[in-house]
C-alpha cells in the first residue's frame, strides 16, 4: 500500500505499511473542478526508471505514451551522446514541444497521458505546469523517481545501445533541483509525487501505481 512519509512527502519502500496520507493531500482539503484529465510525468535523472515505469503505467491504465528523449532535436541527441550536457537553452523548446505533446494527446480524448522527461530544475517542470493554465480541466502531476548517483551509475552502465552514457550522470546530478516535497517548505511543490527506486523495478513499479490511484482516487472523490 503507499505510504506518505508525513515528514517530506516522500513515498518509499521505508515508509510505514499503512497509508498515511500527507495532510496536504486529502481529498477534503484539495476541492477539484470535476472532469480532469491528466499528464503524468515520469521525471529524475539518466537511468532513475523513467521509460521503464512510464510504459509499465500507460499499459496499466491504457494511457498515451509519450517518450520525451524521442522529441530531442538532433544536435541534442549529438551532444548527450558525444558526453556533453545540454543547457538550459537546449531544453526549452523540447520542453515546449513536449508540453504540447501532451496537450495534443489529451485533445484526442484520452483521460490521461504519460510522459518521460528528466525535468531536473524546477523551472523546466514550470514549462510543463503551463499546460493546465489555459485549460482548468487538465492536472499535471510529476513523478519523481529519487535515486542516489552510485545506483544510477551502476544502471546506465549496464543499459545497453542507448546514447546516454554513464559518464553523463554526474553532469544530470549537478543539474538536478529535487522538487521539494516538504509541505512546510516556501518552495513546496505539492504536484509532485517522490518516489524511492532503491528497491527491485517491481517495487518501483507498485508503489508508483499506489502513488497514480491515490491521486485519482482523491480527484475522484472531489468530483463527486
Ligand atoms: N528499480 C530498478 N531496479 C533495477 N534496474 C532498474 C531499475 N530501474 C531501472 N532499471 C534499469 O536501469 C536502466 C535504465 O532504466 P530506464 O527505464 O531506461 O531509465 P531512464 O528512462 O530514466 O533513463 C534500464 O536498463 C532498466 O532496466
Ligand atoms: O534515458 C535517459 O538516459 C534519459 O532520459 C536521458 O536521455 C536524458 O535524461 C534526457 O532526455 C536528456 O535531457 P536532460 O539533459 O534534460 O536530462
Amino acid at each position: 500500500m503507499l505510504s506518505y512519509d508525513q515528514a517530506n512527502g516522500h513515498v518509499g519502500p521505508s515508509a510505514p505499511p499503512t497509508s498515511t496520507m500527507n495532510p496536504s493531500l486529502q481529498a477534503e482539503q484539495v476541492p477539484l473542478p470535476p472532469h480532469h484529465r491528466h499528464i503524468w510525468i515520469i521525471t529524475g535523472p539518466a537511468g532513475c526508471g523513467k521509460s521503464t515505469v512510464a510504459k509499465y503505467i500507460a499499459d496499466t491504465f491504457s494511457l498515451p505514451y509519450i517518450e520525451g528523449d524521442e522529441f530531442h532535436p538532433q544536435a541534442n541527441i549529438e551532444k548527450m551522446a558525444n558526453g556533453i550536457a545540454l543547457t538550459d537553452a537546449d531544453r526549452w523548446d523540447w520542453l515546449i514541444l513536449l508540453r504540447q505533446q501532451s496537450l495534443n494527446a489529451l485533445s484526442t480524448g484520452a483521460p490521461g497521458v504519460v510522459l518521460t522527461c528528466s525535468a531536473l530544475k524546477r523551472k523546466y517542470r514550470d514549462v510543463i505546469r503551463i499546460a493546465s493554465y489555459n485549460d482548468h480541466d487538465v492536472l499535471v502531476h510529476f513523478v519523481y523517481l529519487k535515486a542516489t548517483e552510485e545506483t544510477l551509475l551502476v544502471r546506465v552502465k549496464a543499459r545497453q545501445g542507448h546514447y546516454m552514457k554513464d559518464s553523463m550522470v554526474r553532469s544530470q546530478f549537478a543539474s538536478l533541483e529535487p522538487p521539494v516535497v516538504d509541505p512546510n517548505d516556501p518552495l513546496y511543490e505539492k504536484d509532485v509525487l517522490s518516489v524511492d527506486v532503491s528497491g527491485s523495478m517491481a517495487e518501483v513499479q507498485q508503489l508508483v501505481l499506489a502513488a497514480v490511484n491515490e491521486v485519482m482516487a482523491r480527484d475522484a472523490y472531489a468530483e463527486s
